[in-house]
């Protein structure tokens, strides 16, 4: 059933989120998750900046949040079309394009990174944030299983600066994990916890271990599965069909890993490899590097393990 003007109007204007809480967001990075991000943001009644590299990507970013704004609206407003159509143009108001990641935190009171898994790349981003922000601005880093610390460094404000771990549809995915490095103050703790829960999240209250709560499970159940298909013991298909009906998953393995993205995959597993060389879970998978070699990255450009539209 579709809300009442009044309700949409308070769950969706900006004017509807508490005195001093998070406002103006910067996304950096508008690929799979931060376009994801970007949505629910705006969709929550949040002035949102999202940042990428350049318009192409950009719009190709908005054109995808519009695709899934429509699902939604499709869905939330079945039964007022009207009402439908004002919050996508609500939504669609409350979202900026940016390709100068200076300019876009000038007004920002909270900037998410959503960039390519890799330390120096982020480290090199938030040097030059820390520069260009606000001090009042909180940093936070969506990343899969880098240590926040390790990014923070990177920056003068470790006691404004925590992890938001999204999850991938970030439209669909109810948990957020907010991450706090020893150095995190109460109070950006609060308004980062206060923040997700503005966006419609669920949050679980991380510390800044490896893998944080969700990926420190999830990942050696992936590489045991890939490990399985290497020693020719199940297909992928046979081992995703197990997994959905015999442990209830809603997709199994290597379709997770088509919908991550297998470069994703790669950098966190790399990463890993490199920080515990003797450990055998994250020895690199040949499989896994074939595919990436061979450009097939998953759903985002049509092929991973499986075949499927882009
Ligand atoms: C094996 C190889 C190993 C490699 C090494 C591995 C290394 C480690 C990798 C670790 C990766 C870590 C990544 C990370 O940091 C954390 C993550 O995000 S992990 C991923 C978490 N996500 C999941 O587990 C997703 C599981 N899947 C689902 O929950 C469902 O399948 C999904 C909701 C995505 C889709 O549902 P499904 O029923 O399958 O399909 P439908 O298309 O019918 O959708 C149902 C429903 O949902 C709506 N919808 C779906 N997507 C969107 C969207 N993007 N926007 C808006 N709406 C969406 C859709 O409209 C449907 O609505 P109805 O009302 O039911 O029609
Ligand atoms: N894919 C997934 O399921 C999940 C990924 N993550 C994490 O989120 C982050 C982003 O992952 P995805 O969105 O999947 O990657 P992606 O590859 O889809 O998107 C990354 C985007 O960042 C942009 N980018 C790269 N460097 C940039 C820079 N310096 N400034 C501005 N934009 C830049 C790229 O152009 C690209 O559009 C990674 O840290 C990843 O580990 C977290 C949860 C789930």
């Amino acid at each position: 059933m579709s809300l009442p003007f009044r309700t949409f109007v308070r769950n969706f204007s900006t004017s509807g989120l508490k005195k001093n809480a998070i406002k103006n967001v910067t996304i950096i990075g508008g690929g799979l998750m931060g376009a994801g991000i970007a949505q629910v943001a705006a969709s929550t009644g949040h002035s949102v900046v999202m940042v990428d590299q350049n318009t192409d990507i950009l719009n190709k970013s908005k054109a995808n949040i519009e695709k899934s704004l429509q699902r939604v609206v499709k869905k939330k407003y079945a039964e007022d079309p009207k009402a439908g159509e004002a919050f996508l143009s609500q939504v669609l108001g409350n979202l900026a394009l940016e390709t100068d990641a200076a300019t876009s935190v000038k007004k920002a009171d909270l900037v998410i990174e959503a960039i390519v898994e890799n330390l120096k790349i982020k480290q090199e981003l938030f040097k030059n944030l820390d520069m260009a922000a606000p001090a009042s601005t909180i940093f936070a880093s969506n990343t899969s299983s880098i240590p926040i610390k390790e990014i923070a460094v990177a920056t003068e404000r470790a006691d404004r600066f925590g992890g938001l771990h999204y999850f991938n549809p970030v439209p669909m995915m109810k948990l957020l994990e907010v991450i706090r490095i020893p150095q995190t103050s109460d109070e950006t703790f609060d308004k980062l916890l206060a923040f997700g829960k503005a966006m419609g999240k669920v949050t679980v209250n991380c510390k800044d271990t490896p893998g944080f709560i969700v990926n420190r499970l999830l990942v050696p159940y992936m590489m045991e599965a890939v490990r399985m298909v290497e020693r020719g013991e199940a297909t992928p298909k046979d081992v995703d069909t197990a997994m959905k009906l015999g442990a209830g998953y809603p997709m199994g393995p290597f379709e997770l890993t088509d919908y991550v993205g297998l470069d994703t995959c790669k950098f966190i597993i790399d990463g890993w490899h490199e920080k515990y060389p003797d450990h055998p879970l994250f020895a690199p998978s040949p499989l896994l590097n074939k595919y990436v070699a061979e450009g097939k990255l998953g759903n985002k450009v049509g092929e991973g393990f499986y075949k499927s539209k882009k």
